[in-house]
């Protein structure tokens, strides 16, 4: 069991105490499609957990975030466009492919040929949206586990029992498995992401605490401490966001590292703040607001002014499934090699700036930083930067 990570019970608190949530859940009332999982449901009711509480947060983590270990997904975004952010619909199809072969393979085709004149069986070709269709483009990877800080217990663990339990949603589609192992001489609670969670606490003997492979893959996530941190910017005094906070490698990062994903509220468009200076567009009018309720990804400054244009930004956002759940989440992958100690910046884009009245004129507005990740022979060449 990795103990890296430390938190006491009750360090995560439910987002659904945030009044704006409850507001908006209260207002609407959510059905779900017949083929929705329980787990979208209880999910689109907005109350569930994945805030850690403020009071066990590093000294020199800013106070004015929530921290997400996951997706916080505001109640008014349907159930149709849930499933499909959440890779349900991906899921069932995948099974409906599976079983579909599984039957070709015990059956003899159907598709045939009399006198030249081809017949192709399409009667168990699956009827599929054209937004389902379009989230096929999006590349498969493996999600980075919102990263909770290694806290010490010291006189927390009273109220704790020896027992493991799956404690809380994260998102409803997986949760939080928390274990404590009292006859440790030095005992801690480990949480780790789970891969499913049926919305209701389970209860595993003690026994099992210390018995990783029986918990698998429940344990096996990595909880060591990340690469990076966010820090207060003091200097140098040219920097653009002085008295801020940005996020900083706390080791050399190499191009291509998939370094974080940005975790944050995910909201509608209709909801979506215009000022917010924390979103990320997802996908489908569905934003990635971070300005109240983030992870680390929303530290990560823009590289004006504090790296030349040549070069450039040293990671980039985008889009990816991850292979597990098969939700679509938002990585941050390092596009230039990082050295211990430097920021981590990536481009907001020109329109960005724009819409905030800074005009967007000379060489670091090249349309080039307004793209995406580049591809990975560009990207490999900066190595010995
Ligand atoms: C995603 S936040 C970045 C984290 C922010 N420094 C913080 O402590 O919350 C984006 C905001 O940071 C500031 N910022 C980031 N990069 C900047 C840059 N290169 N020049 C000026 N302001 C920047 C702007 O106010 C911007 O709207």
């Amino acid at each position: 069991m990795d103990k890296d990570v430390r938190l006491p019970q009750g360090a995560l608190q439910p987002l659904v105490s945030d009044p704006a949530h409850q507001k908006a859940a209260a207002a609407l009332s959510f059905q779900t499609e017949s083929s929705s999982s329980s787990s979208v449901s209880s999910q689109a009711k907005g109350g569930h957990v994945s805030e850690i509480d403020p009071s066990l947060l590093p000294a020199n983590w800013p106070k004015h975030v929530k921290y997400l270990v996951d997706y916080e997904y505001h109640p008014s975004i349907p159930a149709s466009v849930l499933n499909l952010v959440q890779g349900h619909l991906r899921k069932a199809s995948e099974r409906a492919q599976q079983q579909q072969q599984q039957q070709q393979q015990q059956q003899p085709p159907k598709d045939h040929t009399i006198e030249g004149i081809e017949f192709k069986n399409d009667e168990n070709k699956e009827e599929r949206s054209e937004l389902e269709v379009e989230y096929d483009d999006i590349p498969l990877g493996h999600a980075i586990p919102g990263y909770l800080p290694p806290l010490p217990l010291s006189g927390r663990l009273g109220s704790v029992t020896p027992f493991i339990s799956a404690v809380s949603a994260m998102d409803l589609s997986s949760s939080l498995l928390a274990a404590v192992n009292l006859s440790d001489p030095h005992p801690t609670i480990a949480f780790s992401p789970a891969v499913s969670n049926s919305g209701t606490e389970t209860v595993v003997p003690a026994s099992a605490a210390t018995t990783t492979t029986t918990l698998n893959p429940l344990t096996t996530t990595t909880t060591s401490p990340p690469p990076y941190e966010i820090r207060l910017i003091t200097g140098p005094p040219t920097h653009p966001v002085l008295g801020s906070y940005g996020l900083f490698a706390t080791k050399l990062l190499r191009p291509g590292i998939h370094l974080l994903d940005y975790i944050s509220l995910v909201v509608p468009d209709e909801y979506a703040d215009p000022d917010s200076d924390h979103t990320l567009y997802l996908s489908n009018d569905l934003n990635l607001d971070a300005s109240i309720h983030g992870n680390h990804g929303r530290f990560v400054n823009d590289f004006r002014g504090i790296r030349t244009q040549a070069q450039g930004p040293n990671v980039g956002w985008d889009l990816y499934r991850d292979t597990e759940t098969g939700q679509v989440r938002m990585g941050c992958k390092v596009l230039k090699m990082i050295r211990r100690g430097e920021e981590i910046v990536c481009t907001y884009g020109k329109a960005y700036w724009k819409s905030r009245g800074v005009v967007a004129t000379g060489e670091e507005w090249e349309d080039g930083w307004d793209t995406d990740l580049e591809d990975g022979a560009e990207v490999a060449s900066d190595i010995d930067d």
